[in-house]
């Protein structure tokens, strides 16, 4: 199945924007004020944007591609012997259509990592029933693994919580509104790899079937072989977002649509790898605190609107989500601190 069965098109008919936010880190609150500005256009719009000027060096960016192909590359076997199935807070290797985004659509063609914030066993916060929480696995024989993904791990929370005091001055918020959900934000980075879509493809057989994404913000660091579409409601039709070199795409995920009562858009988005070659792709989910509670905000509703959305936590909203691509995760068996 090609682009135009799929009913993609160019990107040149709807585009993207490029947003400059190195004027959040000013001591200008002018030049605050002007990004701020430019992300509540592309919220309002379709919450998706590429983010130039982060200050992320391309030194890690090179290293987390090359690490993860390094491991993706493996033989099965090695890969297995870290699969997420080992772990109760979803960590660790996710095989070959181990996950169907789409509902009704055949499984996805992308095989992937899992990595969140590494709590020890005896950390505080891992406590049975919670979340997501607990330490991540590493593969063996593979050393520079471990430290570039956790340093590119905290340049991307790094990243996320400059994007929400962003998000803050978007929304007509005090910058420091966000502050709350932005402390020890529970984060996952994400190691994707698709093969080629093949020739025989199944019917609507997709590298990730179309869905929002869960959390707060998406950070996404995709190479240069293409394959990210966009829904463009006005004209529901799918369009490329090809990259462009030196940025990441962002998009908001389902928490801000819950926050914003759907002012700001979580997008449908999917992919599928027609380059004919190996695609590498390292989205960063920010999620925040999973104490905080999510819940409309007072001035995303006008007089006599209701709320669409129950008031949540932030972990309540990802069991819930993940639990729609997903069957149960396997009970903690020695996180008993509850
Ligand atoms: O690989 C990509 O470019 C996008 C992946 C994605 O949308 C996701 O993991 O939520
Ligand atoms: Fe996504």
């Amino acid at each position: 199945m090609n682009a135009s069965m799929l009913g993609a098109r160019s990107v040149e008919a709807v585009t993207l924007p490029v947003i400059d936010i190195s004027g959040l880190s000013s001591s200008s609150l002018e030049k605050r004020a002007a990004v701020g500005e430019a992300l509540r256009q592309a919220c309002l719009d379709k919450g998706f944007f590429y983010c130039a000027g982060h200050g992320i060096p391309q030194g890690l960016i090179d290293a987390a591609f090359a690490e993860s192909r390094v491991f993706f590359n493996r033989p099965i076997e090695e890969k297995l012997t870290v699969d997420k199935v080992h772990s109760f807070c979803n960590r660790g290797y996710e095989h070959m259509r181990g996950q169907t985004l789409e509902a009704g659509a055949p499984a996805d063609l992308k095989e992937g990592y899992y990595i969140g914030p590494d709590l020890p066993m005896d950390d505080p916060r891992v406590v049975a029933g919670r979340f997501n929480r607990g330490p991540n696995q590493w593969p063996a024989d593979q050393p520079g693994f471990r430290p570039v993904m956790m340093a590119y791990f905290a340049a991307m929370t790094d990243l996320g919580e400059r994007l929400m005091r962003g998000m803050a001055l978007s929304l007509g918020l005090p910058e420091n509104h966000f502050d709350a959900f932005v402390r020890e934000p529970l984060g996952t980075l994400r190691l994707l790899h698709y093969p080629p879509q093949p020739k025989d493809a199944a019917p609507n057989e997709k590298g990730a079937g179309a869905h929002t994404d869960f959390g707060g913000l998406t950070l996404l660091l995709q190479d240069d072989a293409g394959g990210l579409q966009v829904h463009d409601s006005a004209s529901d039709s799918w369009i490329h977002a090809d990259p462009i070199p030196g940025t990441f795409v962002v998009n908001l995920g389902d928490m801000i649509a819950r926050w914003t009562n759907d002012r700001y858009r979580s997008t449908l988005h999917r992919v599928v790898n027609e380059s004919g070659r190996e695609r590498y792709s390292i989205p960063f989910f920010f999620v925040g605190n999973p104490d905080h509670v999510v819940e409309c905000l007072p001035n995303c509703l006008s007089a006599g609107e209701q709320p669409k959305y129950s008031v949540t936590t932030v972990e309540d909203h990802l069991k819930a989500m993940y639990q729609r691509t997903y069957t149960p995760a396997p009970a903690p068996a020695s996180a008993g601190k509850a």
